[in-house]
């Protein structure tokens, strides 16, 4: 099976840019990525784009062959939507091509427009995202949802929001240096504990924002990149994807997230790791409370046990396991459906060196990327090293 290698990446700048158009974010975003990228668009072979709520916030749900022609690409285009990890998703599928040999280079991404809807709009248009019959009819919103993961997790293990305000300073922290982010602003734990509640225990920092972007990537067989003589140092060695009932009430247990736990086995056996050759890691969270749920589920913390990590310093910058150094969802900004490919970029600028965060991580081969749809009802795992 061949390697597949991150050829190129691109990312438009994350935040409130209502004005701007969907075709026209992804269009930025492609372009970057081919810039960095150096391969000729005659040599894609298909578009895989990830786009969660197009239909609501653009009356465009169909739009794979416009960000193709966004893309300047005359190629088969795919959208993939799999709610917040519709990216994730399209990022899966693109390697998946590339390993089978049907494809020596593949085009992937996502692009969300959120801001034009308004908060309530596009809290209205998350909610898709969970059970309508027995969620969302009820009176369900995401931010709810997760305050009903953070109590039954303080329920079982302990913690408390000055825990969770640590997640966030640390987040908010990574990314005062990243150009793109929405939030270049350190917050500190006494501001987020000063915060406006949302859905108790999460306050206004505990959230990641409402958020424009697009994010793309140009993926590469090995061969190719050889034959090409492209400058291509990382790879996508490993990829797995997990799966959960929809609705909480279905669910055993609010504070563990099986489908984190079969996509990180899926994605470790396929990389030939442990969770322990981890060194860096980029989770998803939307919510504070996400990042520990992540780090209990994916290995690399005990259960009852990341909740203080924060706090420790343990996933800061400078501890024995950064995680989120990009800012995360919480600070970079959550574009719903950009949001996995935006990772998958994240992390290859920390492991090729040239993320403005690259020098906490300096030594570092191995990292993961984690994206989560919906409650944590769909996940995805890609495991990225620095090959020779
Ligand atoms: C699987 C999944 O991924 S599910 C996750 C899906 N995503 C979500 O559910 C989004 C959750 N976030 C939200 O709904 C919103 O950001 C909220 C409710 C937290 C805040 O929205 P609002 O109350 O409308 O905030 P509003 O836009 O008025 O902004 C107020 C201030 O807070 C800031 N702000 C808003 N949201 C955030 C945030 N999440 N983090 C940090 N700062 C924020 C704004 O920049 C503004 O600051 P300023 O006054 O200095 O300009």
């Amino acid at each position: 099976m061949t390697a597949v290698r991150v050829a190129g990446v691109g990312l438009t700048h994350f935040g409130q840019i209502p004005e701007r158009t969907g075709r026209d974010l992804f269009a930025e975003a492609s372009q970057l990525a081919f810039e960095d990228a150096s391969v000729p668009r005659e040599d894609v072979a298909q578009l895989n784009y990830g786009n969660f709520m197009g239909a609501l916030a653009e009356h465009q749900g169909h739009q794979a062959p416009l960000m193709a022609e966004a893309a300047g690409l005359d190629c088969p285009a795919t959208r993939y939507e799999e709610a917040c990890a519709s990216a994730g998703v399209a990022v899966r599928e693109a390697v998946k091509t590339v390993r089978s040999g049907e494809a020596d280079v593949v085009a992937v991404g996502g692009m969300e427009r959120m801001t034009n809807l308004g908060t309530a709009g596009a809290t209205e248009g998350l909610a898709i995202a969970a059970d309508d019959l027995f969620e969302v009819r009820a009176g369900m919103t995401f931010p709810g949802a997760y305050a009903l993961m953070a109590s039954a997790y303080f329920d079982e293990y302990g913690g408390s929001r000055e825990d969770l305000a640590h997640v966030a300073s640390k987040n908010h922290g990574n990314a005062v240096e990243n150009e793109y982010a929405q939030y270049q602003r350190a917050v500190s734990v006494e501001k987020a504990m000063d915060a406006p509640p949302v859905a108790e225990p999460l306050y206004l920092f505990d959230c990641a924002p409402i958020t424009d972007g697009a994010a793309a990537l140009v993926l590469v067989s090995d061969d190719y990149a050889e034959a090409n003589d492209l400058d291509a140092p990382v790879g996508i060695v490993g990829s797995g994807q997990g799966t959960d009932k929809m609705a909480l009430q279905d669910r055993d247990d609010l504070a563990w997230t099986p489908a984190t736990e079969q996509a990180a086995e899926m994605a470790y056996a396929d990389a030939a790791i442990e969770a322990d050759d981890v060194e860096l890691a980029e989770v998803h969270d939307c919510f504070t409370i996400a990042e520990v749920l992540a780090l209990e589920s994916l290995g690399l913390y005990e259960p009852g046990h990341a909740i203080g990590a924060a706090r420790r310093g343990e996933t800061a910058a400078d501890g024995d396991l950064p995680v989120n150094l990009s800012g995360g969802l919480k600070a970079k900004g959550h574009p719903v459906g950009a949001t996995g490919a935006s990772q998958v970029v994240e992390m290859t600028r920390l492991l090729r060196g040239d993320h403005p965060n690259s020098d906490a991580v300096d030594d570092a081969r191995l990292g993961i990327t984690h994206n989560a749809g919906g409650t944590v009802a769909s996940a995805v795992v890609h495991v990225l090293e620095v090959l020779a």
